[in-house]
C-alpha cells in the first residue's frame, strides 16, 4: 500500500514516523538536487547519529570528521580463500556431510557465515577469530536486527540487537589492545585507521565502535547479494549454465586465476546483466541526509533538523525506465544496449559525494565467490523449496534480508571433471 502511494506521487512529500519527519523524494530529477546539495543536506549528520546510537562519544565523532592527513598510502589487496568439501564441513557445524564429495547446507546461513568469516580474515587477519571464534555469528545476530536501529526502537525492545553488537565491539576492543606486532596480518586500512585514530587521541573503546561501522560496511551487503545471485540462478538452470560457461576462461582447473575477467561486460555480458538485475530486485538502498538548514527540493520546503530520504528502490521499479514487468527477474533488460546502468534512476550504491566506496570490491567479491562455487561444485536445491521471500518491511542499508524461516537447503557436489 505504501509502495503504491509512493508510486503515485510526483512531488516530494513529508512522512512522520516515530516522532521524526522524513521528506521523501521519488523523482530522479529531484534526487539529483539532493545529491548535489552538500551544503545543507548532510550524510555525515546521518552517520554521526548512527555512531551515537552505537555508543561513540562526542570527542571520537568530532575527530573522525575532521580533515584527515593527506599522506595516505596504497590500498589493501584482499584475496579469496580456497573452498573444499572438508573445509566446508569443518567450518560449518550445521552442514550435513553426505559423503566425501557431497554436503548439504542452508544457503542463507552458509553464504552469510562463510563470507563474513572471509571478510573478517581479509581485513583483520587471524587474530580477531582467535580472540572470539564466534564473532562473525554475533555480527549476524546484530545485522539481521539492524532495522531496530533504523526504526529507532527503544532499548528495552532491542536487547537482542544490542547483545550481538556488544559482542562484536568487545572483540574489536580486545583486538585493538593486542600488541600490533601480534596482528601484522591485518589489512592496511585497519592498521592505518588505527594509527590515525591514536594520533587524534581516540580511545580504544571508541576506536572499536568506529571500526565496527567498517565491519558492517564490509560484510552486511555482500553476503546477502551472494545468496540472492545463487538463488536466482538455482531457479533458472539455463542462466546458471550461462554464468558458469561465461566465467570458465577465468579459471585454470579449479583455481580462479583471472577474477578481473568477469568484471568486464564485453567478455561476460550475462554476468554483468545478472549482477545488475539482482541489485535491482533486492537492493533496498535509500540515501538519507540530515537537513542542516531549511532547503527547497522539487519546490517543497524542507525544514532544518529533519531528514530527507531518496528511496532508490522505487525508482528501480519504474517501468518507463527499466521496461515491462519490473517485478520479474529478467537480466536481459540490461542487454538491450540502452545503457541502463547509466540511467539517473539507477542508484543501488547511493550517489553523489557518498556513493558507496566499496561498490567495485562488492562486485568483485560476489562474482568471484559465485563463479568459484559454480566451478567447483554442482549445486541443487534440496526438495522443492518455494522462492524465498524478501523481507521488504524491515529497512536495511543496501540489500534486503530474507523473511524468517525462508532459508533453504542446497546440496553441493564436488565436480570431478576439472583438469
Ligand atoms: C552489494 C554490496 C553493497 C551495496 C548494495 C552497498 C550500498 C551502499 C549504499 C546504498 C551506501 C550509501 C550511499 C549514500 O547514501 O549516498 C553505501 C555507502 C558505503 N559503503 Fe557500500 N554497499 C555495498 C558493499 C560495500 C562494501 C563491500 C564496502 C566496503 C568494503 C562498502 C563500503 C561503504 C562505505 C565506506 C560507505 C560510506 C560512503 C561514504 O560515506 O562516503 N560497501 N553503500
Amino acid at each position: 500500500m505504501l509502495m503504491s502511494h509512493f508510486n503515485n506521487t510526483e512531488e516530494p512529500f513529508a512522512l512522520t514516523a516515530f516522532g521524526m519527519t522524513f521528506y521523501v523524494v521519488t523523482q530522479a530529477k529531484h534526487s539529483a538536487e539532493v545529491y548535489k546539495n552538500t551544503e545543507t543536506l548532510s550524510f555525515e549528520g546521518f552517520v554521526q547519529g548512527l555512531m551515537r546510537i552505537n555508543g561513540n562519544n562526542e570527542h571520537a565523532i568530532r575527530v573522525m570528521y575532521n580533515a584527515l592527513p593527506s599522506d595516505k598510502q596504497g590500498f589493501p589487496n584482499p584475496h579469496a580463500d580456497n573452498l573444499a568439501i572438508e573445509v566446508l564441513a569443518e567450518t560449518c557445524n550445521y552442514a550435513v556431510m553426505k559423503d566425501a564429495t557431497q554436503i548439504e547446507v542452508p544457503l542463507y546461513q552458509w553464504t552469510s557465515e562463510l563470507f563474513v568469516q572471509l571478510g573478517q580474515q581479509v581485513y583483520f587477519g587471524e587474530t580477531l577469530a582467535k580472540i572470539d571464534p564466534k564473532v562473525h555469528q554475533s555480527f549476524l545476530v546484530f545485522d539481521e536486527l539492524i532495522w531496530k536501529i533504523l526504526y529507532q526502537y527503544p532499548s528495552f525492545l532491542s536487547g537482542d540487537m544490542a547483545a550481538g553488537r556488544g559482542e562484536v565491539v568487545a572483540a574489536l576492543g580486545k583486538y585493538l589492545r593486542t600488541p600490533k606486532a601480534e596482528r601484522s596480518d591485518a589489512a592496511w586500512i585497519i592498521s592505518a585507521m588505527e594509527d590515525e585514530m591514536v594520533s587524534l587521541g581516540v580511545g580504544v573503546e571508541d576506536m572499536a565502535i568506529i571500526i565496527f561501522h567498517l565491519y558492517i560496511a564490509i560484510n552486511t551487503n555482500t553476503r546477502k547479494t551472494i545468496f540472492w545471485v545463487i538463488t536466482y540462478l538455482l531457479h533458472n538452470p539455463t542462466l546458471l549454465a550461462i554464468f558458469r560457461k561465461e566465467t570458465e576462461p577465468a579459471f585454470d582447473g579449479d583455481v580462479l586465476v583471472d577474477p578481473f575477467y568477469f568484471q568486464d561486460p564485453a567478455k561476460c555480458p550475462q554476468v554483468d546483466a545478472i549482477w545488475h538485475e539482482t541489485l535491482r530486485m533486492v537492493g533496498w538502498s535509500a540515501s538519507i541526509r540530515l537537513i542542516t538548514k531549511d532547503t527547497v527540493i522539487g519546490g517543497k520546503l524542507m525544514r532544518e533538523g529533519n531528514r530527507v530520504m531518496v528511496p532508490h528502490r522505487l525508482q528501480h521499479f519504474d517501468e518507463t525506465v527499466f521496461g515491462e514487468e519490473t517485478h520479474v527477474f529478467r537480466p536481459e533488460r540490461w542487454l538491450n544496449g540502452k545503457g541502463l546502468s547509466r540511467s539517473p534512476s539507477w542508484h543501488p550504491f547511493g550517489a553523489g559525494k557518498t556513493l558507496c566506496s566499496g561498490r567495485f570490491l562488492a562486485r568483485y567479491s560476489v562474482t568471484a565467490f559465485v563463479a568459484t562455487v559454480l566451478r567447483r561444485f554442482d549445486l541443487e536445491m534440496v526438495g522443492n523449496p518455494q522462492f524465498p521471500q524478501a523481507d521488504e518491511g524491515r529497512p536495511v542499508l543496501g540489500i534486503i534480508s530474507i523473511k524468517e524461516g525462508h532459508d533453504y537447503n542446497v546440496r553441493l557436489t564436488a565436480r570431478n571433471y576439472i583438469t
